[in-house]
């Protein structure tokens, strides 16, 4: 599932970029947050961010290592065990996998949330557009009618019905202190982040050391394997969970190269 096959091939231009280049993957991603920011629907700053996972990712052999598919089964197995899942959309997440958190959410009964640290009306809008023109019905965070606790900024503004009211998030590429403030609510969190050592996996209940453009589809996948498990089995594979083992084992194949 490591492929950028899974990536919807549907941003214009991609064409230019060579298939066969040894970094297709890593120019493709780059290319996808050039046009968000274009569209007006990733911040500039999200460049910044997309550098900072680009260098985890070199670091990591730009794959799924086995502790991250791990981690993304755990993931599904919690939001198809979850009373009101909600996936957690920035800028970042708009720009390079929009079909597949609408996948996501098809699979595991989820709602879709916009929420950004940079926010504007506008580019709430923007977003909630690109993710209906991906095939979403509903999409929450445009309302933001309540507030994460202690948590003093735009970002705390969420749906009261949305991610406030929720018992399992995903949040990928998220702020530590927002990753914090939601934990402290007693939310499980999944978090997809490529650095290990970042505050917001090492809060999360499920930290997902992986890129988001492969770690979402093989959530996905995940997600329609274990549709017919039943809650038993469900509740044995986020058991057996170890969150202090899979940040162990990412941060060692960045440091040694070691799986
Ligand atoms: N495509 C991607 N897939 C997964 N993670 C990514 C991707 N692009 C960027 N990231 C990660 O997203 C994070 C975004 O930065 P953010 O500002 O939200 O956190 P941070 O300040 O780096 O860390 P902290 O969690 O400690 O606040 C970075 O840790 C970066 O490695
Ligand atoms: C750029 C971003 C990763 C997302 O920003 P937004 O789309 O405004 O939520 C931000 O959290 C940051 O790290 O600077
Ligand atoms: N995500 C914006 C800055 C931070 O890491 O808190």
């Amino acid at each position: 599932m490591s492929d950028y096959d899974t990536v919807s091939a549907d941003v214009e231009h991609e064409e230019e970029i060579p298939e066969d280049h040894p970094r297709y993957q890593d120019l493709l991603t780059r290319h996808r947050i050039e046009q968000g920011v274009e569209k007006g629907i990733t911040h500039l700053q999200g460049m910044h961010a997309e550098g900072r996972g680009s260098a985890f990712d070199y670091l990591l052999g730009e794959e799924t290592i086995p502790s991250a598919d791990e981690a993304e089964r755990v993931a599904a197995a919690h939001l198809l065990l979850a009373d009101r899942p909600v996936l957690s959309i920035n800028g970042n997440v708009a720009a390079l996998v929009p079909g597949e958190m609408v996948d996501l959410a098809e699979a595991t009964g989820a709602d879709l949330e916009v929420n950004l640290f940079n926010r504007t009306p506008e580019r709430i809008e923007a977003i909630a557009d690109h993710l209906r023109d991906h095939g979403a019905e509903d999409v929450k965070g445009v309302e933001a009618d309540a507030r994460i606790p202690n948590l003093d900024h735009q970002r705390a503004k969420v749906d009261a019905d949305g991610i406030h009211a929720a018992d399992v998030v995903v949040v990928p590429l998220e702020d530590g202190d927002r990753a914090e403030a939601l934990e402290a609510m007693g939310k499980t969190e999944i978090v997809i982040d490529l650095n290990p050592l970042s505050r917001s996996p090492q809060v999360a209940e499920v930290p997902i050391v992986d890129n988001i453009i492969r770690a979402v589809p093989n959530m996905t996948a995940h997600a329609r394997d274990l549709a017919g498990a039943d809650e038993s089995e469900l509740r044995a594979i986020v058991e057996t969970f170890d969150r202090e083992a899979a940040l162990e084992a990412a941060e060692t194949r960045i440091r040694t190269g070691d799986l």
